[in-house]
Parts: structure tokens; sequence; C-alpha cells
């Protein structure tokens, strides 16, 4: 079943026209990863997806509902969630005070103790200040506020970068029983061989046009179209 279909998307900044006529399906409890070169419109795209960017044209339905044009508060309530590059946390808070914050307003929430089993690390660091945790930790945390709002997709903006390879480790596992246990997801990461692992579809996209889509297993022996798109 198709839970995200988008098509046609344009979004600007300004007067510059960043992406053109984006389009990408996900299926339910997919994994999905957009790749691309530096400045390709990777994050345009989850952003315009999430509405912090509001498309000029196109269409974004997600299980049955149209967003594109709506704000991302709206868009959030009917079950998006975007985990930006940037780790949106509250430093003063404790961690478990910013779990149970993000899931005030969402309709519907996943208990706390589930984010915990997803990220044991995060009930070993309840107490800690979001200011305290290492950046791993504080990634982790990120997802975890996504996932208190219980979304019916997670759109995940590049979660191993500057990570140290062995949080990179533990974080991988976390997304994998993420995946393992449904979750719907979309995946911009410059980590191709993490990317590779998570992900079954591969979109590709260059210079804000979608330019080829591949599953990941194709990928793992097709080294030209890697090279074609990514220069790798
Ligand atoms: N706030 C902004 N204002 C103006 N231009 C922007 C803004 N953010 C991004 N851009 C431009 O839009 C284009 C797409 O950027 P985007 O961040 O979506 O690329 P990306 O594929 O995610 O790249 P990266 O891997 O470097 O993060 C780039 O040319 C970038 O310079």
């Amino acid at each position: 079943m198709t839970l995200l279909e988008v098509k046609g998307l344009n979004s600007y900044y300004g007067d510059s026209h960043i992406l053109f006529d984006v389009g990408l399906r996900v299926e339910k409890n997919e994994v999905v990863a957009l790749l691309g070169r530096n400045g390709a419109g990777k994050s345009t795209t989850l952003k315009s997806l999430m509405g912090v960017v509001t498309p000029r044209s196109g269409s974004v339905v997600l299980d049955g509902q149209q967003l594109a044009g709506r704000k991302s508060h709206a868009i959030a309530r009917a079950g998006m969630q975007l985990v930006h590059e940037e780790r949106r946390i509250f430093g003063s808070l404790n961690v478990e005070e910013n779990l149970v914050l993000a899931g005030l307003t969402a309709p519907d929430r996943w208990p706390l103790a589930r984010v915990y089993e997803m990220f044991p690390r995060l009930k070993e660091r309840r107490t800690s200040r979001g200011t305290d945790l290492s950046g791993g930790e504080q990634q982790m945390l990120a997802i975890g506020r996504a996932l208190m709002r219980s979304p019916k997709i997670v759109l995940l903006d590049e979660p191993f970068e500057g990570l140290a390879p062995v949080i990179v480790h533990d974080l991988m596992q976390a997304c994998r029983d993420l995946a393992d246990a449904g979750q719907t997801i979309v995946l911009v990461e410059q980590n191709l061989a993490a990317t590779l692992q998570l992900a079954k579809r591969v979109y590709f996209i260059n210079n804000g046009h979608m330019a080829h889509e591949s599953s990941a297993a194709e990928l793992r022996c097709r080294p030209d179209i890697l090279q074609k798109y990514l220069g790798v």
C-alpha cells in the first residue's frame, strides 16, 4: 500500500527554483533513501514535504490526505515528522522532559517505555539535560521526540552526520529495529554504506530533478549508477 505519494513538486528559495517536478512514492513499512550530490535538493525535498518550505506547486498525499500547501504543524498532526539535520532538542530540559513535551499535542503517541526500548541509552540518560548529551545521544533524542508523536512516516535528514563510527553503529541498529518494527522512513544520508543497509529503495536527485530510482540490492552490484549520480 502506498503511504506517501509526491507528484510534480516545485520549490523555490526566493526567486531561485530549487525543485523541479519532484515525484516519489513510499510504501507503508518501507525505508526509502534520497541520495544526491551536495546541493542537489535532498534537504529541500524533505522540508517541502514537511511544509517547512512551502512548495509553489505539486501534490503531497499522505495516507489519502493532501498536505501540499499546509503548515508544518498541520502536516505533523497528519502523521509526518521531520528530524532536522541540526537536531532540534531543548538543551535546558532533560531527556524525559524533551520526550514528554514532544508527545503533548500529538493526536496519538508512543508510550515513553517504547522509545526507551528502542533507545536504551536514552533511558540511562533520562535525567540528563539536552546540553549534556553527546552528539549521538542528541540524535537519538531527536528521533525519540519524533517517535513520541507516533508518526505514520519519519523523514530523517542526515542522522549519522558528524557522529563517531561507534555511535553510528548503535544508531544504525536502532534505525534498523525501527524499520523492522514497521516504521515507514525517508532517509537522506551521505553515508552510503549505512544508507544501503537501511533502505530498500533509493531515489537519486540531481540539480533538483528526480534522476533515477533503483533498489538498494541493484545498487550494491551497479557501481556505475553510484558513479553517475554521486561521483563515488
Ligand atoms: N535557505 C536557503 N536559501 C537559499 N538557498 C538555499 C537555502 N537552503 C538551500 N539552498 C540552496 O538550495 C539548493 C539545494 O539545497 P539542499 O540543502 O536541499 O541540498 P542537499 O542535497 O540537501 O545538499 P547537502 O547534502 O549539501 O545538504 C542548494 O543550491 C542550496 O545552496
